[in-house]
């Protein structure tokens, strides 16, 4: 019995060991996630390094929000510094209350001079409140915002840039990256830089409130204030070491979990059984975690003692120091009951600005290659030419190869030959030779990166390529099921049909495709929702799924129409009542990819493609007279039906 079958752990729920040792997980090892780019960057970097680095982070956020939104922007940092003001003047007018209070004579005297005092700190603490709030809710709506703004010029960057950036396994890795991380952190390092900003305001405030009661109190604030920064900066570090330290093991964790909860994988996972293999491997990564965040625990504790009692102490010898200024009368009973009020604040605003840091420097790393990929996109839209297309007679095939980025031979080879408008022509040959690459570069999807593609003569480079995508329809065998309704899943193939190119109505089309019937027996017909992920959604066979997405390219109604195995799941009456419509029609050109080669007996040529070559032209007869790839392939299919018949016949 191999490894991968043996369950390492019993396999009921109740008798499962509690601690499996480190290492029982099976599966292997998994590389870093894309979004974990930056991670061991961060944990490189000391904190002093990136407090050098403020200055210029806090930079760009600010320009983000401004470009975002400057009414916003202007108030969530304007109304942060006006309620640090309010800091200062709250805790100055404490003072004057507190020394009024402290002062000699009659109790009610003592109150009656502290009342107008008191009045100016109750004011300036109401006010703080009020402008914090405001402040908050400034910067709460920046978020939102920026998300907008952000997002949208991400996918109109992934939409608009060529179909080979997705064959470049780099630009893929920045996308993933982008759009896990560095889509979201541009929010945050906004957000945490108005927490910076709001710390440092806070601590400033109380600087000056304590000079302007006694300069001496100033040493005294910066001594309670540092170990407890020194805590706040080695816990946060910590926990971040430990985080990553722990990344495998979580990764490894998340992934099981999305196996063991998933819709798309509930099937296989019962159909093999794996259901003891998962969570005895959940188990042994699970305990191993939990372990591990135990520990983190304890030391984070540890941390928090030590740093406690160090905070502790300095408190103890800012007493002392205020204790001797009183005694040495150099600063007065209400000064120093302020300066201790002064004290929490800057502790809770330098708490502040320590976490804002830390996260900023983070938030920024990948808000970077947000930036970049950016960049990079802009440099992957393909510019084309500018003269515009309607309608095609002939589109001239010349040398075109196309070799795939990092690939070592070209998936299509030299291969020349011109479609006609009012023909069929078919693209044959084995799995991998080259058909559905041919037939993208036919569409315009990829740029031939040697030889031309001419429409009616001109070079499609110079083609406007709007106009250019505009002529094609193509039906591929790797559909998407858009979670869209039935109608919208047609509807889509010419979402912005005007009237000036009327073509077939959703039913027409779907009639066409074999679809019309199964879609009116849907529970709510075309308006039915075709994802089961969705409160009354529904669910299509494959068969089913294959037949709209042929109802989507007829409803298309282009020139050339490019149908990659359209009938690949369809059953032998709907195969028939497609192919009824793919027959010649005067006004387009069909360029038809098939492994079922009865279907492309009809075809007005046949192309057979071999290793990226094109090896054979012709018609049906000419191939079969010839001899070669072409009859062997169709022999072979013809002599599985006629065994089937001579089986049938002879029993
Ligand atoms: N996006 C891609 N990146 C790199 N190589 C690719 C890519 N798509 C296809 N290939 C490779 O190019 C070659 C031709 O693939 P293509 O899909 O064009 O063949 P095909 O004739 O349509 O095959 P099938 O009959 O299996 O659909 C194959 O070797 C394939 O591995």
């Amino acid at each position: 019995m191999d490894s991968m079958a043996r369950p390492r752990t019993a396999p009921h729920d109740d008798d499962q060991p509690i601690d499996p040792p480190d290492d029982a997980s099976v599966l292997p090892e998994l590389e870093d996630a894309a979004w974990m780019h930056h991670a061991t960057t961060f944990a490189h970097t000391s904190f002093w390094a990136v407090a050098r680095r403020l200055p210029r982070l806090v930079r760009e956020a600010v320009a983000l929000a401004w470009a975002t939104n400057r009414m916003d922007t202007v108030a969530s940092i304007g109304l942060n510094v006006a309620a640090g003001v309010m800091t200062t003047f709250g805790l100055l007018a404490t003072t004057t209350v507190l020394r009024e209070l402290f002062a000699a004579g009659p109790t009610p005297d003592r109150v009656r001079s502290a009342l107008p005092a008191l009045v100016v700190a109750a004011a300036a603490v109401s006010a703080r409140g009020g402008l914090t709030i405001a402040a908050g809710w400034a910067q709460a709506r920046l978020t939102p915002q920026i998300n907008y703004q952000v997002e949208l010029r991400l996918f109109e960057a992934t939409t608009a840039v060529d179909l080979a950036a997705f064959d470049d396994a780099g630009f893929a890795e920045e996308m993933d990256r982008v759009r896990d991380r560095g889509m979201g952190e541009a929010a945050w390092i906004v957000d945490h830089t108005v927490n910076l900003v709001t710390g440092v305001v806070g601590m400033l405030a109380t600087a000056v409130a304590v000079t302007v009661i006694q300069p001496l109190l100033l040493p005294c604030l910066l001594l309670a204030a540092v170990p407890q920064a020194i805590t706040a900066v080695r816990m946060a570090r910590r926990e971040y070491l430990a985080m990553l330290a722990r990344i495998t093991r979580r990764r490894r964790m998340w992934m099981l979990a999305h196996l063991m909860a998933n819709r798309h994988t509930a099937a296989e996972v019962r159909a093999y059984q794996m259901r003891d293999f998962l969570l005895a491997e959940y188990r042994a990564v699970m305990a191993v975690e939990t372990r591990a965040q135990l520990r983190l625990v304890r030391s984070q504790t540890g941390t928090r003692v030590a740093g406690a009692t160090v905070a502790g102490l300095a408190t103890f010898g800012v007493y002392a120091v205020l204790g001797g200024l009183l005694l040495a009368g150099m600063v007065a009973l209400a000064a120093a009951a302020t300066a201790l009020l002064a004290l929490q604040s800057a502790r809770s605003s330098l708490g502040v600005a320590v976490v804002a840091t830390n996260s900023l420097y983070e938030d920024a790393l990948y808000y970077q290659d947000y930036r970049d990929f950016l960049t990079r996109a802009q440099g992957r839209v393909p510019v084309g030419g500018d003269r515009t297309v309607d309608g095609v007679e002939t589109i001239d095939l010349d040398e075109v190869s196309l070799r795939y980025p990092d690939t070592d031979a070209p998936a299509v080879d030299r291969v020349s030959l011109t479609i006609r408008r009012g023909e069929v022509i078919a693209l044959v040959g084995e799995n991998g030779s080259g058909k559905t690459t041919l037939a993208k570069l036919i569409a315009g999807l990829y740029q031939p990166t040697g030889g031309t593609i001419r429409w009616d003569d001109v070079d499609a480079a110079e083609l406007d390529p709007r106009t250019l995508g505009a002529q094609v329809a193509v039906m591929t065998q790797e559909y998407w099921k858009f979670p869209f309704t039935a109608g919208q899943n047609i509807r889509v193939g010419r979402h912005d049909r005007t009237p000036d190119h009327p073509g077939p109505d959703v039913q027409e089309a779907a009639a066409a495709a074999a679809a019309h019937d199964m879609i009116v027996g849907l529970p709510h017909g075309y308006d039915t929702l075709l994802d089961r992920e969705f409160k009354n959604g529904h669910e299509l066979s494959g068969g089913q799924w294959q037949r709209l997405v042929a109802a989507r390219g007829l409803y298309r109604d282009a020139a050339l129409l490019i149908c990659d195995e359209p009938s690949a799941a369809l059953d032998a009456r709907a195969e028939h009542a497609l192919f009824q419509h793919l027959r010649r029609r005067p006004d387009r050109a069909v360029v038809l990819i098939t492994h079922r080669l009865a279907n492309v007996r009809h075809a007005d040529r046949i192309f057979v493609m071999d290793r990226g070559r094109l090896v054979q032209e012709g018609n049906h007869d000419e191939l079969m007279a010839a001899g070669g790839l072409y009859r062997e392939l169709f022999e072979l299919q013809a002599s599985g039906y006629r065994a089937g018949t001579t089986d049938a016949a002879s029993h």
